[in-house]
């Protein structure tokens, strides 16, 4: 009878075992698929939440799709044209070219103002599609690029993917979306490679790149005359000079300077020929915004529709720089003043790979044409930044490590 007992018990549990183990086991995928994946969201709240952050305060307002929102640039300017009553939508890759941290903390900075950063990659053509299809967007900001002047010959296949082949990209779905919108995207002052005459027009060639970077920009702007010749896009070119600021990119000697600086470690110091001084025009992040939204309120419609041209369209590139180049001893030589601590700075013959030894803009044309009038000096811009970092930096002992 026992035996029998036994048996029948054992009957019933190996089999509610068996359950329970599919049970646990389901729950756990889904854990883990959830963990992964997020929960999808449905189609309906994703157009609502996209069509909210674009809607603008009034029927004046543009209405702007920002590549790249969730980078140093495109972070400024969407806080910027959402402040004036702009509808804009972000995208973003959030990808590890530096800590995905500080674009997580700018995107959470965008939500708290109203922006939405959808994830995604710019070569996406049925993402991009579809945000163009939810909104008659006015204006496209592109912004998403792979930066950085010497990481391209680490990685160079980055900067053809996103900076040649995302471009393409965005180019297709406006030239498709009806309206078109107008472009208003980053070039850069690295296009004039090799140039010695300065300051840099937008007259000067562009044809002697010192960087697989620079050559990709520049061929942005061949790439953009060729869209705005056959489909009527309106683009605009701007050519940003070592934009630096809070919130700013950690792969710029600026930053890297500045937490070297304040770790003790040492700072590569490069210098041109026979000892000369390395230099850049660093423009500060806020006189670059004005010149973005300058050159976005001035950019006329695009002309054609449904993938046709209907007449020619506009088609600009200005420098927007800020026409007092500073040598990279005096960089280090401000951080060491605001900073209060001594760099241990380390001299070093400027590597041949990319860079180059000045830079310097001719402002002119972008100063009769968008108004951009550049107003802030090195020092207060740099002590801008140093604020910043160290307010960002030591609200969280983790995320101090991580830097
Ligand atoms: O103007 C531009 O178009 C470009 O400006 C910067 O490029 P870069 O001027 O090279 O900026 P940094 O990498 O911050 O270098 C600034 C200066 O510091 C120097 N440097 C850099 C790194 C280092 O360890 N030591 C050093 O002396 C560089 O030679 C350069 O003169 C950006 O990184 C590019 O993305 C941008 O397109």
């Amino acid at each position: 009878m026992v035996d029998k007992a036994m048996s029948n018990i054992h009957r019933t549990r190996f089999p509610l075992s068996i359950t329970k183990l599919l049970f646990f086991t389901l729950m756990l995928l889904s854990l883990i698929l959830l963990f992964l994946f997020g929960s999808p969201p449905s189609t309906a709240a994703w157009e609502s939440s996209v069509r909210q952050s674009a809607t603008p305060a009034s029927s004046k307002a543009l209405t702007v799709l920002v590549t790249g929102a969730a980078g140093f640039v495109g972070t400024h300017v969407s806080i910027a044209l959402k402040r004036r009553g702009d509808g804009v939508v972000g995208i973003d890759n959030f990808n590890s070219y530096y800590e995905a941290s500080l674009k997580r903390a700018r995107s959470d900075l965008l939500a708290r103002h109203g922006v939405l950063v959808v994830n995604g990659d710019i070569n996406d053509a049925s993402l991009l599609n579809s945000l163009l299809e939810v909104v008659k967007f006015s204006h496209v900001m592109h912004l998403a690029a792979q930066a950085g002047v010497r990481y391209a010959m680490i990685n160079p296949k980055s900067y053809v993917h996103s900076n040649i082949a995302g471009l393409v990209s965005v180019l297709e779905a406006c030239k498709n979306a009806n309206p078109q919108p107008a472009i208003v995207w980053a070039s850069s002052s690295s296009v004039y490679g090799l140039n010695s005459k300065v300051p840099f027009s937008e007259k000067d060639r562009t044809d002697r790149p010192a960087s697989l970077y620079a050559a990709t920009k520049k061929a942005g702007e061949e790439i953009a005359h060729s869209y705005n010749h056959i489909y009527g896009l309106s683009i605009t070119g701007l050519r940003f000079f070592t934009v630096y600021g809070p919130w700013g990119r950690p792969d710029m000697a600026y930053f890297l300077f500045t937490k070297n600086i304040l770790k003790g470690k040492q700072v590569a110091v490069f210098e041109g020929p026979n000892g000369g001084s390395v230099a850049r025009d660093f423009t500060y992040i806020d006189d670059i915004v004005k010149g973005c939204l300058g050159a976005l309120d001035t950019a006329s419609k695009s002309t054609g529709s449904g993938g046709k041209k209907n007449g020619p369209a506009q088609l600009r590139v200005y420098n927007l720089g800020n026409t007092s180049p500073v040598p990279v001893s005096k960089l280090v030589s401000t951080l060491e003043k605001l900073l209060k601590v001594n760099a241990k700075k380390k001299v070093l013959a400027m590597p041949s790979n990319g860079d180059v030894i000045l830079t310097h803009a001719n402002i002119t044309l972008a100063r009769n044409d968008l108004g951009y009038r550049p107003t802030t000096d090195f020092e207060t811009g740099l002590s801008k930044f140093v604020h910043w970092y160290t307010q960002y930096y030591s609200s969280s002992a983790s995320r101090a490590n991580t830097v």
